[in-house]
């Protein structure tokens, strides 16, 4: 790996292009550059140019509470005289996937960075919802990353067209690709998200074939030449699973167990995007805080009894927009704990840390 003057990318990590390069320019001296593919507790698997290495992160980024996560590009300090190879920077983040909750006081936690497609995976069985689906692509919006329905199992439906069609009057503008990876139909249609420097991601519930359609797509093989042996320091050799696959075409692959189902936290344009038509009509109802419940001059209501919304779509915003603000004032709360526990501490410290009077010193 060399970096040139050129406008020519010339490192070799997978996702990288000249937007990267340009970010990573200013890293003069003995940097490279390299990207997430698993998190472990304190170390962090980083592929960089022709090579995977584990590395730790540096005291300064832990300071700042800034943790890399899958998928992100990071700037590594490699000083090999000195043995010391860490992660100082992580390069800004064109998209990152978030979920709620897990413990985190700000009930916002970031899962994986730079997806250019997620693909949120159903089946036609019962796992089909529109009200999940929404939930899903509420996530995806939020995150920056496009959105791809994918039907998998189509196997198992006689009427794929009218299932189709039906997801396209309920959700639109959003590609809906009915595939199956058992019978390997359809999946052709996936290779567009797959091109070079391209990173995805399956999301959807457990069982409706993620793991699955990962290997139809990528060979078993690839699997397992994603995992590293790591050394535990006890001579053993113990196994992780990569959870960034590099795929042969140079797309990337990311697939983290943890990420497969994941909740809802989103921002309120994206509730906006999904429910455009219902925000539309909100517009023009009468009074500017209208509930749509029983105001009069309800534009909502009556696009439902005039039939032109349907009241299942108008129920289902309705309990997004309800889960949303739960979410909110958990995370609210979460923060004002944080807020007292830190004022806790503050006031404790500086019970401790007296000053001696006959000295003018502090002591503790
Ligand atoms: N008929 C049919 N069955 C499928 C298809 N794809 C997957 N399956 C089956 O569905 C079951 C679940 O598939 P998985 O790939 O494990 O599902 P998953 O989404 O990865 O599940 P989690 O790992 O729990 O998130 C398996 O028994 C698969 O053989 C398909 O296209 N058609
Ligand atoms: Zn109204």
């Amino acid at each position: 790996m060399s970096l040139n003057n050129s406008n020519t990318v010339s490192i070799e990590l997978p996702g990288w292009n000249q937007h990267w390069e340009d970010l990573f320019v200013k890293y003069e001296g003995p940097y490279l550059p390299g990207r997430i593919c698993t998190v472990q507790k304190t170390r962090f698997e980083v592929i960089i140019p022709g090579d995977a290495i584990s590395v730790p992160l540096s005291g300064a980024l832990k300071s700042q509470k800034m943790y890399p996560v899958v998928g992100d590009f990071v700037v590594i300090l490699n000083q090999p005289e000195s043995a010391t190879r860490m992660i100082v920077a992580i390069l800004p983040r064109r998209t990152v996937l978030s979920r709620g909750g897990a413990g985190d006081y700000s009930g916002k936690q970031e899962l994986a960075a730079n997806i250019d497609t997620v693909f949120i995976v159903t089946e036609p069985g019962s796992d089909m919802s529109i009200s999940r689906l929404e939930r899903y692509l509420l996530i995806t919006r939020s995150s920056g990353a496009q959105p791809v329905i994918v039907i998998n199992k189509s196997d198992t439906c006689s009427d794929i067209p009218t299932l189709v069609k039906m997801i396209n009057s309920e959700i639109r503008d959003i590609p809906v690709i009915p595939v199956s990876a058992t019978e390997k139909t359809g999946l052709d249609h996936l290779n567009p998200y797959f091109d070079s420097g391209k990173t995805v991601i399956f999301i959807g519930s457990s069982g409706v074939g993620k793991s699955t359609l990962t290997n139809a797509l990528t060979g078993k093989t690839l699997q397992t030449t994603g995992e590293i042996r790591e050394d535990d320091g006890k001579g053993r050799h113990t196994t992780t699973v990569r959870h960034l696959l590099t795929l042969p075409d140079g797309s990337s692959l990311i697939d983290t167990p943890g990420l497969r189902e994941i909740r809802i936290w989103t921002a309120g344009e994206s509730v906006a995007e999904t429910f455009d038509d219902i925000i539309e009509y909100a517009t023009r109802c009468r009074f500017t805080d209208c509930s749509h419940n029983n105001e009069p001059g309800c534009a909502v209501r009556k696009a439902i009894e005039d039939g032109v919304l349907s009241h299942d779509r108008f129920t289902r915003y309705q309990k997004i927009l309800k889960e949303i603000s739960f979410e909110r004032e958990k995370a609210d709360i979460g923060l004002k704990r944080f807020e007292k526990k830190r004022f806790r501490e503050i006031s404790k410290l500086s019970k401790e840390i007296t000053l001696d009077r006959n000295t003018g010193k502090y002591r503790s």
